[in-house]
């Protein structure tokens, strides 16, 4: 999975940045301070997995991934040129989610770029620029596909409608997710990597003491965004990255508790980017090794055994299943078959998210 940051300039993209990923970004408060795209891969924190690798003691634990995208600042008119934007939205175009960072916290001393605090106008910019980048893209297309049409190639007729359908939502300042597309559309659709198609989860960036439980920016944010199939989450950015920076769990569990909060925002952030990809997590636990896996949900067997290798998929026999629960319950995967609560499951059989499971096949 890999998910890109989009922002204005200057909103704490690569703040946020700094908090999910170990890669460094360079930080700071001016406009366009990231020119080039700064690329991380986020581990997913899972407590799962810290109790199977307790149960396990395996040679070494491998948690599932994220790789995020943080670019350059995007302004008005980033998608012709102005600014830094327009050559890096081809790197948000690779991604299979967008978190986009809305400035939610008044502080005079960090310059915001249009003057004022105002997370919707900031949005609308963004989603502008976003949209004019797809609308690039579609009409470059629809110029190949109308030639095609002509000579009466019914594929290309049936592509024709769906593209037409898109160029018409972008010029009506609509983003591409607004449209519910058929099987079939999709097969035109998805190759095409539209940016505003894509799920997108809002990041209202906010000051410590709005962490828990934001502020009036937060609020226009929801309710702006409430009739899209969005998510938003509340993420003190700035507070975020200085706990990272905190050398020990339990001086990062102290800072967090002394502001109100259970957990890392990033946790929360990844969860939510799971939660809106639609995926889950099944794991595999032996001597060697105890790793999570990302599947969509409603994989079935043999698909969740293709994410570890293309031939556990075709040569796919049975996965011998152990329910997360019942591995904690009985404590080891012996225990768990002395209680015949290990299952034999088949080809049909659809994952359930903590699944810990073991493919047999043949090659
Ligand atoms: N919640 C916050 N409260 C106060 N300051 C913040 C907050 N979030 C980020 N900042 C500050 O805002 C400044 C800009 O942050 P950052 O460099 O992450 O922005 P950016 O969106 O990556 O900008 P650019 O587009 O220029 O690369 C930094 O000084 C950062 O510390
Ligand atoms: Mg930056």
């Amino acid at each position: 999975m890999k998910a890109g940051i989009v922002g204005l300039p200057n909103v704490g993209k690569s703040t946020l940045f700094n908090c999910l990923s170990n890669a460094k970004a360079q930080s700071a408060n001016f406009p366009f301070c990231t020119i080039e795209p700064n690329i991380g891969v986020v581990n997913v924190p899972d407590k799962r997995l810290e109790k199977l690798e307790e149960l396990v003691v395996p040679e070494r634990v491998v948690p599932a991934n994220v790789e995020i995208v943080d670019i350059a600042g995007l302004v008005k008119g980033a998608s012709k040129g102005e600014g830094l934007g327009n050559q890096f939205l081809a790197n948000i175009r690779e991604t299979d989610a967008i978190l986009h960072v809305l400035r939610c916290f008044d502080n005079e001393n960090i310059i915001h770029v249009d003057g004022s605090v105002n997370p919707i106008r900031d949005k609308e910019t963004i989603d502008i620029e976003l949209q004019l980048k797809d609308l690039e893209t579609v009409q470059k297309r629809l110029e190949r596909v109308k030639r095609t049409a002509k000579t009466g190639n019914k594929e290309a007729q049936t592509e024709l409608d769906v593209l037409l359908n898109i160029e018409n939502t972008l010029l009506q300042g609509k983003s591409i997710r607004s449209i519910q597309f058929t099987e079939a559309e999709l097969e035109f659709v998805t190759p095409l990597q539209f940016i505003t198609a894509k799920p997108v989860l809002y990041v209202c960036n906010v000051d410590e003491k709005s962490a828990v439980s934001g502020n009036k920016y937060v609020d226009l944010v929801k309710e702006n965004v409430a009739q899209e199939n969005a998510e938003v989450i509340v993420l003190a950015v700035a507070t975020e990255a200085d706990i990272t920076e905190l050398e020990s769990y339990e001086e990062r569990q102290l800072f967090l508790e002394d502001i109100g909060l259970e957990e890392a925002g990033v946790a929360r952030l990844i969860r939510a980017a799971y939660k809106l990809l639609n995926l889950q997590t099944y794991f595999t636990a032996g001597v060697k090794e105890v790793r999570a896996w990302t599947i969509p949900i409603g994989a079935t067997a043999p698909q969740a055994a293709g994410v570890i290798h293309s031939d556990f998929e075709k040569g796919f026999i049975r996965a011998e299943t152990i329910a997360y629960d019942d591995y904690v319950k009985f404590g080891s995967e012996s225990k768990v078959k002395e209680a015949g609560k290990m299952r034999v499951e088949g080809k049909e059989y659809i994952v359930k998210d903590g699944d810990i499971m073991h493919f047999r096949f043949n090659v």
